[in-house]
Formats: structure tokens, C-alpha cells, sequence
């Protein structure tokens, strides 16, 4: 079995076998048949003569995995984060994705800050303070629901997004209220497990580089045997390398959960298992390095989201953090008829809709709910229905009410250019993988602007959504053609090739379109 060196790690090796251990010199030099730094990689052979070198200690390398896994679950949420986003400090972070609608930001943040303030509340008085749901009212593709999806990522709440539509009374066909509990907590867990992967990463890294290196080098190594061969497994070069290890069995006991504190004992327990003192089955497995971090990783993050942690912590943060986006509430509301879509009734979707957002407690597969703290955001245009005509109740469940103004062709301007990562960076991102330069030029943007609010004049207005159509109409050709013009470009002697967008290109494509509306209606 060989395995190849990275000359940066071959020079790193023989450094340190120079500088640290010259008592292992010879032997250690011989396992390299070829080390010249001007080679590309350096070969050496392996299992047999790794062998020779197995010696004394053993770092204590188990113990720091498990102290950086405790503190990674303890801080899943970032506790302190949030302390620090005040309301300023939330528009701040919502204005570097959404343009104009200050007051709908000013809402939201506040709204989360005196989620921050309950929290801080001592117990009773926490328990009666209730969210104050918002309402906002606003065209399509404004940025209603763009607002609550950001605020949710910037703290990490667990979120989802339903169309009010979609519920139909008790009792009749369609989704059960409940189910947007239900779809709350089962996104809970998918964030919980997101999280824990996201911070477990270091410890188990940290823990399969342990146990990899211990595999190879044995349990009594010496310390610079050690580190030696960590440096090669930290820069890939054990990659390929063979490693027999005894890993732990996967269908380890759950972890148990008390009063919030994760106890960690089975987790320490397959450790103890791996020293050598607790027993075990034994478990054998002869692969390559890089399967071995990958198995093992796998296996330790598995044992987490195994526990009952997973779901406890789930339920905690769709309970105290979640925030429901009810879209098109208004299609819900005719204080006329009283109808919704001619068959079921609008007052019994909103009289079901009731509970969950007074609060209630709901069932899920996972454990009761109480929905006393969730944040409900309702949206809708409210063309035809006010606000006024909804139930009296659930007006007063949504107490704070903010408008959105509708895009005009300096918004959708500013939409373009300038949220982080906006549309026209995207797709210069995009082409720039196939080696085109995408360039626009500042009236390009103008008019691009100008023809999507022409559009939406013309047509349905559907706000800023309008920007992806008439963009990827613009650049439908060299989206096509990208890999074709960028070889020409190269057999021209030219490393890439550059594409330039201005206002003349924008108005030939855009123009005759706009001029038969009879076919914008299809491709715009
Ligand atoms: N003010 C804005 N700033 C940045 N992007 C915006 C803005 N308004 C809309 N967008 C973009 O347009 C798209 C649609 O916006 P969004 O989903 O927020 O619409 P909406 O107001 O919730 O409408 P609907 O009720 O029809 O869902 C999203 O991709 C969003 O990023």
C-alpha cells in the first residue's frame, strides 16, 4: 500500500523529522522512496513499516472532542448573538437583502426584540406577555414574505410559509390548520439537526482525527510520531492510506436530556471504549483514511441526532422561536358573502386559525406544542377585502399593521444592484464559471429596470419577480451560447471572454417585446 505526499507536507515532514526527532531519522527517512521538493508528490510505502514506529504515549485528544461537543450543543442557538440585535441593529442586517418598506422592517424588529425582552422576563410575568402578530398589507412580490424569511435566518428561528388558501374549514377536504404546527416543528427539527451538524463539525473532526491517527500509529506512540503523522493527516496525504479501526457500534443508546443539560455518557462511554477500559463488541474495519473521517464523523453526528435532545430542543424552538408566514390571509376574508372559493366557508378558516395563533396546544408526532409564543406574520394585497372585514378576533391577534409600498422602476434598480448578492451578481457569478465576463452597464440597469416596471403595468404586477424574467430574457443567448464564445474567445488567444450588456442591447430585446403584449404575456 502507498500513499502520496503534497510536496508542502513532504517539506513539513522532513522538517520535522530534522528538527524534532533525529533519533528517528533513519527510520522515518526510509519510509519516503522519493522526497525531492521539485517532485509533485512524494510516495511512501505504508502499513508494514508504520509499524516500526509505533511507541510510547498517546495524546489526550479523546477529552478536548467531548469538552468542544458539549459546548457546541450547549450554544446551539446562539445565545449571545441575539442579545446583541437590537431593532437598529435587525433592520441594519434586513436592509443588506431588502430595498425601501422601512416601516415593515422597523415591525418585524421589533417584534423580535420584545421576543428577547419576554425571554429575559422572570417566569410568571414571562408566561403572559403575548406576541404581537403583524399583519402587512402589500402588493405581490414587494418583499412581505422576503422580510420574514431573512428575519428568521438572521436568528435562526424555525420558519415556514403557508397560503392561507390552502385551509379549508373543519371538517372538509383540504389541510387541517394544525398542520402548520405540525410543518413548524417538523422545520424545527431540521434546523436542530442543521445546527448540531454545523457545530458538532470540529468535534467530530477533531474526534476521527483521534482515533484515525491512534489507528495508525497505535495507542502508545510517541508524541512526535504523533504529531508528525497528524500534520500528513491534516494536509490529505494519509488520504489513501489503509487504517484498521474498531469503531463503535451505531446503534448506541439514546443520550438522555435533563433539566436542559445534555448527558453525555454515551458518547463518553464509546470514547472510554476506544482507551481501551469499557467493554465492547468488537468491531474491526480495515478502510481507507478518508472513509474512516467520513464513517466516523457520520457516526458521531448520528448519535446526537439520535438523542432526545433533537426533538426536545425542536419543540423549545418552534414553541419560543418559530415564526408562521401566512400568505394571502385576504383571500380568507369577504365580508360580504362570506364564501371562499365557493365552497367552504371564510369565517370557519379564520374562526380554525383562531386557536393556533390565541394559542392553543397541538399534537405532533414529536410531542405537544403550545403556540402562546409562536410569531404569526399575516400577508395579503387586500385589493378587495380590508382588514376591517376580518374577525373581529383575529384582527386583535394581529395588532400591529404595516403597509408596503409597491415597486416602481427605481426600487426594482436598487433590488438589482444592491442587496448583498443580488441578481446581477448572481449571474456574473454564474457565467464566471464557464470564463465569461458579464458586464452591465449603469443605463442597461436603468432600462432593464424601467422595461420590468413597464411590464407590470402592462401585465399582472408581480412586483420584483418580474426582474428574473426580463433578465434571463436579456441574457437568454449567451447563457446558451457561454461555452461556444468563451472557446472562440481562447482560440482568438483571449483568456475569457467579456460580454457586455448596455442600453442599446437591453432596448432590442425588451422593446419589441414590450410592444406585443399578447406574447410578453408568455415570456416575460
Ligand atoms: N423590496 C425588495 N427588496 C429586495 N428583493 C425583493 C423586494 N421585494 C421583492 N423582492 C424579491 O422578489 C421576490 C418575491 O418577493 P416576496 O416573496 O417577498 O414577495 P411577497 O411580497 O411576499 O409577495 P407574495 O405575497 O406574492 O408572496 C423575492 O425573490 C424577493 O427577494
Amino acid at each position: 500500500m502507498t500513499f502520496s505526499l503534497s510536496n508542502q507536507c513532504a517539506r513539513h515532514f522532513c522538517q520535522f523529522i530534522t528538527s524534532r526527532v533525529p533519533s528517528r531519522q533513519t527510520t522515518l527517512s526510509a519510509l519516503f522512496t522519493q522526497a525531492a521538493p521539485s517532485s509533485a508528490s512524494s510516495t511512501f510505502h505504508s502499513n508494514s513499516q508504520l509499524q516500526q514506529i509505533r511507541g510510547a504515549q498517546t495524546m489526550p485528544m479523546m477529552q478536548s472532542a467531548q469538552d468542544s461537543t458539549a459546548s457546541a450543543l450547549n450554544d446551539l442557538f446562539d445565545a449571545e448573538a441575539r442579545n446583541m440585535l437590537t431593532p437598529t441593529a435587525i433592520v441594519d442586517q434586513l436592509d443588506r437583502y431588502i430595498v425601501g418598506q422601512p416601516e415593515a422592517k422597523r415591525a418585524v424588529a421589533i417584534a423580535l426584540r420584545n421576543r428577547w425582552r419576554r425571554q429575559q422576563l422572570p417566569g410568571q410575568v414571562r408566561d403572559e406577555v403575548i406576541p404581537k402578530n403583524i399583519l402587512m398589507i402589500g402588493p405581490t412580490g414587494c418583499g412581505k414574505t422576503e422580510i420574514a424569511r431573512r428575519l428568521a435566518k438572521l436568528v435562526n428561528a424555525p420558519f415556514i410559509k403557508v397560503e392561507a388558501t390552502k385551509y379549508t374549514e373543519l371538517g372538509y377536504v383540504g389541510k387541517d390548520v394544525e398542520d402548520i404546527v405540525k410543518d413548524l416543528v417538523e422545520a424545527s427539527v431540521s434546523l436542530v439537526r442543521q445546527r448540531l451538524r454545523e457545530r458538532m463539525a470540529a468535534a467530530t473532526a477533531e474526534k476521527a482525527e483521534a482515533l484515525i491517527l491512534e489507528g495508525m500509529v497505535g495507542k502508545h506512540a510517541d508524541k512526535s510520531v504523533l504529531d508528525a503523522f497528524r500534520d500528513m493527516y491534516r494536509c490529505g496525504s494519509l488520504d489513501e492510506h489503509t487504517v484498521s479501526l474498531d469503531l463503535p457500534q451505531s446503534d448506541n443508546k439514546k443520550m438522555n436530556f435533563e433539566n436542559g443539560i445534555i448527558m453525555l455518557d454515551s458518547f463518553l462511554r464509546s470514547d472510554r471504549a476506544f482507551g481501551g477500559s469499557g467493554k465492547r463488541q468488537e468491531n474491526k474495519k480495515q478502510m481507507k483514511v478518508r472513509e474512516a473521517r467520513a464513517a466516523i464523523e457520520e457516526q458521531e453526528s448520528e448519535k446526537v441526532m439520535q438523542s432526545d435532545f433533537v426533538t426536545k430542543e425542536a419543540i423549545r424552538a418552534a414553541e419560543e422561536d418559530g415564526i408562521v408566514f401566512i400568505d394571502e390571509i385576504d383571500k380568507i376574508v369577504d365580508g360580504k358573502s362570506g364564501r371562499m372559493g365557493g365552497s367552504v366557508s371564510s369565517e370557519g378558516v379564520q374562526r380554525d386559525l383562531l386557536p393556533i395563533i390565541e394559542g392553543s396546544v397541538v399534537q405532533t408526532k414529536y410531542g405537544n406544542v403550545t403556540t402562546d409564543h409562536v410569531l404569526f406574520i399575516c400577508s395579503g394585497a387586500f385589493h378587495k377585502a380590508k382588514p376591517s372585514d376580518m374577525l373581529a378576533e383575529l384582527q386583535g391577534r394581529l395588532p400591529i399593521r404595516v403597509e408596503l409600498k409597491g415597486l416602481g422602476a427605481n426600487e426594482m434598480y436598487r433590488i438589482l444592484t444592491e442587496p448583498d448578492a443580488n441578481m446581477i451578481k448572481q449571474q456574473q457569478a454564474l457565467l464566471a464559471t464557464e470564463g465569461v465576463d458579464l458586464e452591465f452597464t449603469d443605463a442597461a440597469l436603468r432600462a432593464l429596470s424601467q422595461a420590468a416596471e413597464t411590464a407590470n403595468r402592462f401585465l399582472d404586477n408581480i412586483g420584483a419577480r418580474r426582474l428574473h424574467t426580463v433578465l434571463e430574457r436579456i441574457l437568454a443567448d449567451v447563457s446558451f451560447s457561454a461555452p461556444e464564445k468563451v472557446e472562440e474567445a481562447r482560440k482568438s488567444g483571449l483568456e475569457r471572454f467579456h460580454y457586455l450588456v448596455d442600453e442599446k442591447k437591453v432596448a432590442e430585446i425588451m422593446e419589441p417585446l414590450l410592444k406585443k403584449q399578447d406574447l410578453s404575456r408568455y415570456v416575460l
